[in-house]
């Protein structure tokens, strides 16, 4: 029997942009994902920290998925008061789902940067990994992981976890640094936004736009 695929994009979503939602359409339609969850952090393991609140995060998360069925959002690991390590997230997930295929989606850098993540061996044991390409980051080399290294989406199909997913969808040239970096500059860059987050940036002040340099709005 072929498993039902559950897909997880993990992120700090800080904030939501275009690049994330078109990547999880694209391939919830392409893999053909049965459930495809949004995950944003609390606090992020890796990172000196996010600019704008947890609930903040959350609350654009939710508005930019309202438009489609096909997203949910997990808010697990911002109601556990830690810093969100993926794998004990994923030992949660496997234990509620002990007979899928779980789908931890991530973007070429993360994946460069799988090796420094906490306990990677152990995240392959539990799940596979998607991976999606970004402009200008090579795939790593992964010879040092005890998993199976794949062009072939079918292989999720079969396998619940150990498989590491290159996909070949169209990079998209968008970033949260970039957006953060245009927001503080006093642009609203609509276009690389979901609408409703746009709005919810501007409503709140949030990165600063809306924040002239003397500190008047
Ligand atoms: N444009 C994109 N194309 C492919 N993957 C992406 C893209 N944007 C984000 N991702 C991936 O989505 C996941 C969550 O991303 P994250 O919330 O950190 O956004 P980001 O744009 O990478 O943020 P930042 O610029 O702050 O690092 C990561 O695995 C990241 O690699
Ligand atoms: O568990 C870890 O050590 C770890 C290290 C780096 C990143 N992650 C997770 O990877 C996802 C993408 O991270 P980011 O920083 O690109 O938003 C997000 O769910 C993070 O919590 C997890």
């Amino acid at each position: 029997m072929p498993l039902r695929l559950l897909g997880l994009l993990g992120g700090t979503f800080d904030p939501i942009h275009n690049g994330h939602l078109q990547m999880a359409l694209e391939l919830q339609r392409r893999l053909g994902l049965e459930e495809l969850r949004l995950l944003p952090n609390r606090l992020p393991p890796h990172k000196p920290g996010a600019h704008a609140d947890g609930e903040q995060r959350l609350a654009m998360v939710r508005q930019a998925c309202a438009p489609y069925p096909q997203l949910s959002v997990d808010d697990r690991e911002l109601r556990r008061h830690q810093p969100s390590y993926t794998v004990d997230t994923l030992e949660q997930l496997r234990q509620e789902h002990p007979d899928e295929s779980i789908c931890f989606i991530i973007g070429m850098d993360s994946l460069a940067s799988f090796d420094r993540w906490y306990l990677p061996q152990r995240i392959l044991e539990l799940a596979n990994l998607v991976v999606c390409r970004r402009h200008g980051v090579p795939a790593p080399d992964l010879g040092d992981f005890n998993a199976a290294v794949t062009t072939d989406a079918r292989a999720l199909r079969r396998h619940r976890r150990g498989q590491i997913l290159l996909t070949d969808l169209e990079p998209v040239g968008l970033s949260s640094t970039a957006i953060r970096t245009a927001l503080a500059q006093g642009q609203l860059p609509r276009d690389h936004l979901p609408p409703a987050v746009a709005d919810y940036i501007a409503a709140h002040g949030l990165y600063g736009h809306g924040v002239a340099p003397n500190g008047r709005v």
